[in-house]
């Protein structure tokens, strides 16, 4: 149950499709909280624009802002302007390693009336537990000789005991209240200290949960069953990198990113915590105003119940999951469905 009274929001839609959906998805955010409870939002125009006339990425000042909120919304990062990488790094990656966001929380859905690209997709319905903070994604590493035929370029995968003990341990406390299973996914016959001692973390927080079953894939077994037999899963718990790109691959199986949505938590609640679409800013379509919004807001339910809002949370998913079986197939803009799913709240 929610405590405050008043909350604060930060909204940054940032690049690309993410400033189309992210104004549909605060919309129904807007709606669902009507009368429930104080709900502020201050805008941050961070991004490529913002970069691309002033150089800033993300000043300090609104970082600290940022950090006094309650939560954030965002879109997505990235622009085919702004060599890759800086804004993702500088922006997306520092606010999740700032706000030592250490859970990424990806579920993935089919929602009835979704087309699946799998024959007999069965019952979809698990959650891949990323590591946020640690991995390659650290940006440990380098390059020598840079623009010379001897060049060699490094990037460190760098995991701690600490960093995989506290994500293993949400994993399990998750599968609790689900069906009870975790499977980690790693490479440990490849990456044998990074694999090895999750693999260690892991078989020591199971011995907390002696009612939830654990196993253990390899990446790219996973990337198969997947595809092949998705209904297998419960609750994946993987690394930084290998947690993307699982995701990504999950998203296209229940329908698209377009329908999956994302939380990075910082679960002891010293930080805000961040929600948004697992996807990217999609260059390709951007502008054209026919982006998938529900990701976007499915990711305020995700924001709301951490918020301790769980019935307006419900509200939304029950919104989107009617919106799409009653509208799912057909072509709509951007805002036909955020409007959609706004009137059924
Ligand atoms: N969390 C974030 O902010 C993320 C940012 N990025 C950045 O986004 C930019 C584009 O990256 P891509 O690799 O192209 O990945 P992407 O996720 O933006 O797009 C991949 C494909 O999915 C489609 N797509 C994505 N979201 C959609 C939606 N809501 N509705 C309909 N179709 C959708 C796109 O049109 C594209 O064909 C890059 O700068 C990348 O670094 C990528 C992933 C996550
Ligand atoms: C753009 C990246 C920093 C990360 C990414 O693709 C993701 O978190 O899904
Ligand atoms: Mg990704």
């Amino acid at each position: 149950m929610a405590e405050k009274k008043t909350y604060n929001i930060a909204v940054i839609p940032g690049d690309g499709i993410g400033k189309e959906i992210t104004p549909e998805a605060q919309a129904v955010l807007e709606k669902a909280t009507e009368g429930v409870a104080e709900f502020n939002y201050t805008d941050f125009d961070l991004g490529a624009e913002r970069y691309l006339s002033d150089g800033t990425i993300l000043p300090d000042e609104d970082l600290e802002l940022i950090k006094k909120q309650d939560a954030i919304l965002l879109g997505a990062v990235g622009d085919p302007r702004v060599k890759a990488g800086i804004l993702e790094r500088g922006l997306l990656l520092k606010l999740r390693f700032a706000l030592d966001q250490y859970i990424n929380l990806r579920p993935s859905k089919l929602y009835k009336g979704v087309t699946s690209p799998l024959a007999n997709p069965g019952d979809i319905d698990f959650v891949v537990v990323r590591e946020g903070t640690e991995g390659l994604y650290c940006g440990a590493g380098g390059a020598v000789r840079r623009n010379t035929p001897n060049e060699v370029a490094t990037e460190v995968s760098i995991n701690t005991w600490f960093g995989a003990e506290r994500v293993a341990r949400y994993a399990f406390q998750l599968a609790m209240k689900r069906k009870k299973h975790v499977t980690l996914v790693h490479k440990k016959n490849v990456l044998t200290n990074a694999g090895d001692m999750w693999q260690r973390v892991v078989d020591k927080v199971a011995q907390e949960f002696p009612e939830v079953e654990h196993d253990y894939l390899h990446v790219d077994a996973a990337t198969i069953f997947i595809v092949t037999d998705p209904s297998r899963f419960d609750v994946i718990l993987t690394d930084n990198l290998f947690g993307d790109i699982l995701t990504d691959e999950a998203g296209a199986v229940v329908g698209g990113v377009g329908y999956s949505a994302s939380g990075n938590i910082n679960a002891s609640n010293e930080y805000p915590s961040m929600f948004e679409p697992i996807h990217g800013s999609a260059p390709d379509i951007a502008g054209k105003g026919i982006a998938n919004p529900t990701a976007a807001i499915l990711s305020t339910a995700m924001l709301l119940r951490h918020l301790g809002f769980d019935e307006q949370a419900e509200r939304i998913d029950a919104a989107v999951q009617a919106d799409i079986l009653e509208k799912g197939s057909t072509q709509r803009t951007t805002h036909e469905v955020g409007q959609d799913i706004l009137a059924r709240l």
